[in-house]
């Protein structure tokens, strides 16, 4: 905090006298320089009136004035200058760190490769893991020979305990981690979608928003209109035409006004939109495009429970392929099978059917008074509030 401070300080005193400097120094400078011929009475100076030793002490002040604005704005682009610098520089670090990065897990990939099950990523119809197994980039193994296949139309929910590795089977799908061992077999990628807690918020329009990485110009030549994009709004609750309890799904308050932002509306978004409202987004752009695959990773935890079930639910009216990971047992009900982790050392995995326990999951609801206690410590609150619990016997 003290360290801030000081450099917070020694940038605004350098800042000051840069700008005093630039300002003042230049034009007393100059005046001193305007000056010295009339002081001096230079031959020249006497022959002029003094109006016009007026005009030309005017009109040369004028130009050392335009000059300290230059001069000034010539160290404003040395400081934009250095900035760029900065940035470039740490751009080509890391790229060159990127090059020179030992390469991770090429002793278990090498051994593989003389194995019954090398490596391999290929293209087909379905998405389906043969003798995969999974590792971190430190060699630890995560889960161990997965086999099976998620068909178009097909829901598959993964669970597990925290760090046993679900993500990281999709780090290794999107090649962000290498595939040591095991085929696997994708549809190619304009048909496969990820969602995750995070999703890029592009900028322009709400309906950039929607359509992105299509152009406004690319939907329309897609035979795409504004209608698909309302409706697609409306199914990710993120509508700003559905309106409850006086309050649209998504509006804005600016100074005191409230804002309902139409399709063409341009906002910073990423700044105005909240961590909730951005996955609903996420949601509208996948119900846009309609990829067959979706991998949804954890991609609801900002949405509330009502919400996030009409989103699972859409994608099944939707006939997506979904993929998805989750610790919320209640989402069983929107899959049919369940790829369960058991965290163990050797890697170990079960696949089963949701339905032999989705009909064991039961909503549970409840009456709960808040605790507001008065001076002796007694009171409670006539506060109330219903509180719903989902239970897997
Ligand atoms: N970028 C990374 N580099 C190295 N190890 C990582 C990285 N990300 C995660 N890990 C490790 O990989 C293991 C599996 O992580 P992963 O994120 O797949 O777990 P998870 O099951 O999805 O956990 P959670 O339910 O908490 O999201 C963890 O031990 C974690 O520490």
């Amino acid at each position: 905090m003290s360290h801030c401070r000081r450099t917070i300080n020694a940038s605004f005193n350098s800042e000051v006298l840069r700008q005093y400097l630039n300002k003042y120094f230049c034009t007393v400078i100059g005046l001193i320089l305007i000056a010295r011929p009339l002081r001096n009475r230079a031959p020249e100076m006497g022959e002029l009136r003094n109006d016009q030793i007026a005009q030309y002490f005017t009109s040369t002040w004028r130009n050392m004035e335009a000059m300290a604005t230059a001069i000034q704005d010539l160290f404003e682009l040395t400081n934009r200058i250095g900035r760029l610098s900065g940035f470039a520089t740490r751009v080509r670090e890391l790229m060159l760190g990127l090059q020179v990065r030992p390469p991770v897990l090429s002793e278990e990939i090498e051994a593989a490769k003389q194995g019954e099950n090398p490596p391999i990523f290929q293209k087909g119809e379905h998405l389906q893991f043969e003798h995969v197994s999974v590792y971190r980039p430190d060699g630890t193994l995560l889960v161990k020979d997965l086999n099976f296949t998620v068909e178009r139309g097909q829901r598959v929910l993964v669970t597990g305990g925290n760090g046993c590795g679900k993500s990281s089977l999709f780090r290794v799908i999107r090649k962000l981690w290498p595939l040591v061992e095991g085929t696997i077999t994708m549809p190619p990628d304009k048909e496969i979608y990820f969602l995750t807690q995070v999703n890029f918020v592009p900028y322009g329009s709400l309906r950039d928003l929607v359509i992105y990485p299509q152009s406004h110009t690319e939907m329309l030549a897609s035979g795409r209109t504004d209608e698909d994009v309302r409706v697609c709004l409306r199914w990710a609750h993120v509508s700003p035409t559905v309106i409850h309890d006086g309050r649209a799904q998504l509006e804005f308050n600016d100074q005191g006004n409230v804002v309902r932002p139409g399709l063409n509306d341009v906002r910073d978004w990423q700044k105005d939109l909240s961590p909730g409202q951005k996955q609903r987004l996420a949601f509208a752009r996948l119900f846009y495009h309609r990829p067959s695959f979706v991998v949804l990773d954890e991609c609801t935890n900002g949405i509330s429970p009502d919400v996030e079930h009409d989103l699972y639910d859409r994608c099944t009216r939707l006939n997506l392929a979904v993929f998805s990971i989750s610790h919320k047992i209640e989402l069983k009900l929107f899959h049919e099978r369940e790829l369960h982790y058991h965290g163990d050392l050797k890697g170990s995995w079960t696949m089963r059917e949701c339905s032999q326990t989705r009909d064991k999951i039961t909503r549970a609801s409840s009456t709960v008074k808040l605790p507001e206690p008065d001076k002796a410590g007694k009171k409670e609150s006539r506060i109330t509030y219903e509180r719903h619990v989902w239970f897997a016997e």
